[in-house]
């Protein structure tokens, strides 16, 4: 199971896009793009949004226990002593984010989060999730450090695979069998197996408030562990242009033009949407296998793959909104999927 992520926006955030009077870069796009971004890099979200710093903070005490990380977005709640008192008790390395820049405000939250990140718009958020993913909160790594990581995990398999040999030669059943010496050999799993240097996560943390540094330092191993097969340009420093502060992007997260194939491979249209919802309503669709699919559809669309004429924005809306529906606040029920489908009739 990958790394589980608990994704906090706070107060007005609802209403983002909404009340800059604007179309697109609402918080639906956000989730969605999110979501996307979460599935690529195989971590798991749960996302919620609240006016209310109690809810915040009982969502955090209630998630903790099964959370590896914590992106905050605290929005006007940025000088609160109660949610950053409840990420420091609950444990969970946390990354603070903002869309605009922070400006004069200082945060207090920040005291409680390996780093923050700024400025960005979507970005801000989908590099959270990239820090999680490469496990260097403050992305502060340089890629020698990156390659020192990749060096370290191609040791660890080998390691691990030298282990799992042994593990077949009948060392596990030593553990059982009361053999110390032996048992504390093969008691050594992956996590102890790993090296003690790790120089990157020290130099990552090497500007994190000391708070988060102390208890990122707490924290599980998992949760700041590396994982394999995260993307190498993790960590870099200005290498994407910043979304113009409070400018949200639609076109951040997005996969390069032509990724996904010749533009008739990609190209969308109501019926095809008809028909995956009548798949899912026929039982031949997961729900969860629809929205998989809507997700990826929806990125293709975002990545400027053809739609229908004169449908584009209902389709990315409703590719939207299947993605979203696993999420119990954004459930489409049976007659909500009929309803979008009289909608999609040519
Ligand atoms: O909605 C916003 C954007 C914001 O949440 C940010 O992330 O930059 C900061 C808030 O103060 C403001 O109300």
């Amino acid at each position: 199971m990958g790394k589980r992520l608990l994704v906090l926006h706070g107060p007005n955030l609802n209403l983002l896009g909404e009340r800059e009077g604007r179309q697109g870069g609402r918080l639906a796009d956000l989730d969605a793009a999110l979501l996307a971004r979460a599935t690529e890099l195989g971590l798991e979200l749960k996302v919620v949004q609240s006016n209310h710093e109690g809810v915040l903070i009982d969502t955090l005490h209630a998630e903790r226990s099964g959370l590896d990380g914590v992106v905050v977005s605290p929005a006007g709640l940025f000088g609160s002593y109660p949610l950053m008192e409840a990420l420091e008790l609950v444990g969970v390395p946390a990354i603070e984010v903002y869309l605009e820049r922070l400006g004069e405000r200082e945060s207090v939250v920040g005291e409680a989060c390996a780093s923050t990140i700024e400025g960005q718009g979507f970005h801000s958020y989908l590099e959270a999730l990239e820090r999680f993913a490469s496990g260097d909160l403050a992305g502060e790594l340089t890629e020698e450090d990156e390659e020192a990581v990749e060096e370290e995990e191609v040791a660890e398999d080998e390691e691990t695979e030298g282990e799992e040999a042994a593990e077949d030669d009948g060392v596990v059943d030593a553990a059982w069998s009361g053999d110390d010496e032996e048992a504390e050999e093969a008691g050594k799993g992956k996590t102890l197996g790993r090296s003690k240097k790790d120089i990157p996560r020290e130099k990552s943390l090497a500007v994190a408030p000391a708070k988060a540094l102390a208890r990122a330092a707490d924290a599980p191993a998992k949760a700041l562990a590396p994982v394999s097969g995260s993307r190498k340009t993790l960590g870099r420093k200005g290498v994407e242009a910043p979304a113009a502060a409070g400018t949200p992007s639609k076109t951040l997260g997005r996969k390069a033009k032509g990724a996904q194939g010749t533009p008739a491979a990609n190209f969308l249209t109501r019926a095809l949407v008809r028909q995956k919802i009548a798949d899912r309503l026929a039982g031949r669709l997961t729900p969860a296998e629809l929205a998989t699919w809507a997700r990826s559809k929806w990125t293709d669309v975002q990545s400027g793959a053809p739609a229908e004429s004169g449908y584009r924005d209902l389709l990315e809306d409703y590719l939207q909104r299947l993605t979203l529906s696993t999420m119990p606040t954004n459930k489409l029920s049976d007659s909500d999927l009929v309803d979008m489908m009289t909608r999609l009739e040519g």
